[in-house]
C-alpha cells in the first residue's frame, strides 16, 4: 500500500521548462489590426502616474491560539500585495499598441503592477521554482469526458491553440502551466466560443484557470467594452462568486497571476473584513469583482456596486451556491438586481459535484448551455487513498493520536505534509485543536466562530507548515488549494456524500497523490453505501465490514443519492427523462422550464441496486 507521506510529498515527474508549449505565436498575428485596449475604467480620464494606495491588505497580526510559530512572510493567505495598477499603463495609445503589444503604455504598466508572483523579475528562469513543476499529467489522460448540449465546440490539447492573448500566454508560463488540464482543455474553447455552460470536473483540476482564462481574455480583446462611469458606483465586467471568503481570496490570488500586466483589474470583496478598504479599491475601478454573495448583496443594497454591465458571470462550487443555503442571495443577486438576463451575459457554472435537483435549479440561470462532466460527476480522483476505519465516538482522539504519532515516527518533513482534521462542529474544532497542541501536535482551526484575522491567520500558519496540523469545519471543505496536504482525516465524517468528495478533494491535487482516512461508526450507517459506491469507483479497497453496512442500509431519499448518478446512470440531468418536459427532443435547449417533477431518479440501474439489497 501507498504510504500517504511519501507519496504527497514525493515530487511528480515532468519538471515543466515552462515554455514548451506555449511558444506559438498565439495572439501575436492580430495585434497590429486591433485598436489598443484601454479598461473601460480608465477611459475618459487623463493619465496619471500616482500609485493607488494599499489594497485589502488583509490581517497579518493576530496571534495564534495554538501559539504554534508565527505566520512566515511570503504567504498567500491576506497580506496582499498593493494592486499597484499603473494607470498611465493602459493608455497604451497610438503607436499600434494592442492588448498584445508590448511597446509603449502597455510596457510601462507592466513596470509598474505589483507582481503578484512575489517576485519582482518576471523572467522565465525565476518562475522555475513555482509549485506546478511537478504536475503529472499522466494522472488525467484517460479520464471520460462527457459533453452534451447542441455545437459543442471541439478540445484543444495545447494552451497555444487557442487565442487568448499573448499577455495572457505569458502569465501561463509563469505559472508553469505546460498543457491544459482535461476541464480545461474542454471548458476554454466552450466558453471562449461564447456559450454558457455548466462544467463539472475532479477537485483540484483546475476549474479555476479553466473559467478564468476566457473572462480574462475576453475583456482584453472586448474592443467595444463600454464607457465606464467612475465614481462611487464601481461597474464590474464580471462577477465571479464563491461560498467562502477564503476562497474568494484564493480565486483572486489566481486570477491577478492571470491578469498580471494585461490591464484587466481584479477585486475582491468578502465579509469579515472592513469594507471600506473594498470600497475604496472598487472606487479605483474593476474589471473582474470575486466575491461572497453576504458582502456583494451588502455592497448591491448600498449601491456602490452595479451589475448593469456583467458579461460573464462564473459561479464556483456552483452546487453549494444553489443549495438551500445560498440559494435566496444567489437569486437576489443574478435575477433580482440589475444583472443582464442569460442569454445576454455569458453564464459559467463549475463544481466536483452537481446534483440533478441542483442541476435543474442552476437551469435557471443559463442559456442554452453545455453541460461538461470530466470523470463521473461528483467522484473523487483516484490519486486519493481512500481509508474508512472503524473507530467509536469516545475512541477517536486517541485513534487520530496514534495516527499522527505514525505520521511523526515515518520522520516526514511536516512541513511538506501537513494534516487536514475534519469535524462537524465548530466547538469539536476547538476542543481538538485543544487537546492536539496540549498534548504536542502543533495545530489551529478554522471555523465559522472564529474572527476573519484568525481565519486567514490559521491559513497561512498552516500552509507555511508553521502549524502542520489543520482542524476544520466545513468551512475549508471547498475549493481550497493548499500545496503539501498530505493527509485528509474525516474525524468526523459529513452526512452528505458530496462534501466528503470535496473534503477529501483538499489532497491529491493537480496530480499529485494523498491519502484520506475517515472514522466510521454506527453514526455514520446512511454514509455505508454512497462511501462504498465511491470508493469502489474511484478503484479503492472497500473493506468488508463497511460493505456489510452499506448491504444494510437502504436509500429512502436524503442527500446521499450519488451525485448526477455516477456510473450508474445519466450526468446532464437534461438526458433524464424525469426532468424533461413530456420527453420532447428539446432535452438539448437548455434555459429554464424543465418540468421537474420532484422525480430524481438518483442514476442506479435496477441491476446495482439489487447489488446492494
Ligand atoms: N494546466 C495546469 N498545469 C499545471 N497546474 C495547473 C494547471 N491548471 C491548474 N493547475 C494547478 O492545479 C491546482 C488545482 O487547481 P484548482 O484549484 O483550480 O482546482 P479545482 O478544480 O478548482 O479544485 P476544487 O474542486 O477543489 O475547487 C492549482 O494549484 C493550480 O495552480
Amino acid at each position: 500500500m501507498r504510504t500517504s507521506w511519501a507519496d504527497s510529498v514525493a515530487a511528480a515527474e515532468n519538471p515543466a521548462t515552462g515554455s514548451s508549449a506555449n511558444n506559438g505565436n498565439v495572439g501575436t498575428t492580430s495585434a497590429p489590426t486591433r485598436p489598443a485596449y484601454v479598461p473601460p475604467h480608465l477611459r475618459n480620464r487623463t493619465p496619471s502616474s500616482d500609485p493607488p494606495g494599499p489594497a485589502n491588505s488583509g490581517s497579518t497580526s493576530g496571534a495564534d491560539r495554538s501559539g504554534y510559530g508565527a505566520p512566515s512572510g511570503g504567504s498567500n493567505w491576506g497580506g496582499g500585495p498593493r494592486n499597484d495598477y499603473s494607470r498611465s499603463g493602459y493608455s497604451g495609445g497610438g503607436g499600434g499598441g494592442g492588448w498584445n503589444n508590448r511597446s509603449g503604455g502597455w510596457d510601462r504598466g507592466r513596470e509598474r503592477e505589483v507582481n503578484p508572483f512575489g517576485d519582482d523579475d518576471p523572467t522565465e528562469q525565476e518562475f522555475g521554482e513555482q509549485e506546478n513543476t511537478g504536475i503529472n499529467f499522466d494522472a488525467y489522460e484517460d479520464i471520460p469526458v462527457e459533453t452534451s448540449g447542441d455545437n459543442v465546440p471541439p478540445p484543444v490539447n495545447t494552451f497555444a491553440e487557442i487565442d487568448l492573448g499573448e499577455a495572457l500566454n505569458q502569465n501561463i508560463r509563469r505559472c508553469k502551466y505546460v498543457k491544459p488540464t482535461p476541464v480545461q482543455r474542454h471548458a476554454i474553447p466552450i466558453s471562449l466560443a461564447g456559450r454558457d455552460l455548466m462544467a463539472c470536473a475532479q477537485t483540484g483540476s483546475g476549474k479555476t484557470a479553466a473559467f478564468c482564462f476566457p473572462i480574462i481574455s475576453g475583456i482584453m480583446k472586448d474592443q467595444f467594452v463600454q464607457r465606464r462611469p467612475r465614481g462611487r458606483v464601481a461597474f464590474p465586467l464580471a462577477l465571479i462568486l464563491s461560498p467562502t471568503r477564503e476562497l474568494s481570496m484564493q480565486i483572486h490570488e489566481e486570477a491577478r497571476k492571470f491578469a498580471y500586466q494585461t490591464g484587466v483589474k481584479v477585486v475582491v470583496a468578502y465579509g469579515g473584513a472592513p469594507i471600506s478598504q473594498q470600497l475604496r479599491e472598487l472606487e479605483r475601478g474593476v474589471d473582474i469583482l470575486v466575491a461572497t454573495p453576504g458582502r456583494l448583496v451588502d455592497l448591491l443594497e448600498r449601491a456602490r456596486v452595479s451589475l448593469e454591465l456583467i458579461k460573464y458571470l462564473a459561479l464556483d462550487e456552483a452546487d453549494r451556491m444553489l443549495d438551500m443555503g445560498f440559494e435566496p442571495q444567489i437569486r437576489k443577486i443574478v435575477e433580482q438586481m440589475d444583472m443582464p438576463p442569460p442569454g445576454v451575459r455569458q453564464t459559467m457554472l463549475f463544481s466536483a459535484t452537481f446534483p440533478k435537483e441542483i442541476q435543474r435549479l442552476a437551469s435557471d440561470f443559463l442559456s442554452t448551455y453545455i453541460f461538461l462532466a470530466v470523470g463521473r460527476v461528483g467522484s473523487s480522483t483516484d490519486l486519493i487513498v481512500q481509508r474508512v476505519e472503524f473507530v467509536n465516538e469516545y475512541d477517536k482522539r486517541s485513534h487520530l493520536m496514534d495516527l499522527l504519532h505514525a505520521q511523526k515516527a515515518n520522520g516526514v518533513n511536516s512541513k511538506q505534509a501537513l494534516t487536514l482534521v475534519f469535524v462537524e462542529t465548530k466547538k469539536g474544532a476547538d476542543s481538538l485543536e485543544h487537546w492536539l497542541c496540549t498534548n504536542g501536535f502543533p495545530a489551529t482551526t478554522i471555523h465559522g466562530d472564529r474572527t476573519q484575522q484568525e481565519r486567514e491567520h490559521a491559513l497561512r500558519s498552516f500552509k507555511s507548515g508553521h502549524t502542520p496540523i489543520l482542524v476544520a469545519t466545513d468551512v475549508a471543505a471547498r475549493g481550497l488549494d493548499i500545496p503539501h496536504v498530505a493527509h485528509v482525516v474525516n474525524f468526523d465524517l459529513p452526512n452528505d456524500i458530496d462534501d466528503y468528495v470535496h473534503r477529501i478533494g483538499r489532497t491529491g491535487r493537480a496530480g499529485k497523490s494523498g491519502l484520506a482516512t475517515a472514522f466510521f461508526n454506527e453514526n455514520n450507517a446512511s454514509m455505508a453505501r454512497p462511501l462504498t459506491e465511491l470508493m469502489q469507483e474511484a478503484n479503492q479497497e472497500v473493506p468488508a465490514w463497511l460493505s456489510r453496512y452499506a448491504a444494510r442500509s437502504s436509500y429512502g431519499g436524503g442527500k446521499n443519492r450519488r451525485s448526477g448518478g455516477g456510473r450508474f446512470g445519466g450526468r446532464d440531468f437534461r438526458r433524464d427523462s424525469s426532468f424533461s418536459r413530456g420527453g420532447g427532443a428539446d432535452h438539448y435547449g437548455g434555459g429554464s422550464g424543465y418540468g421537474a417533477s420532484g422525480g430524481y431518479s438518483g442514476g442506479y440501474g435496477p441491476g446495482m441496486t439489487s447489488a446492494w439489497d
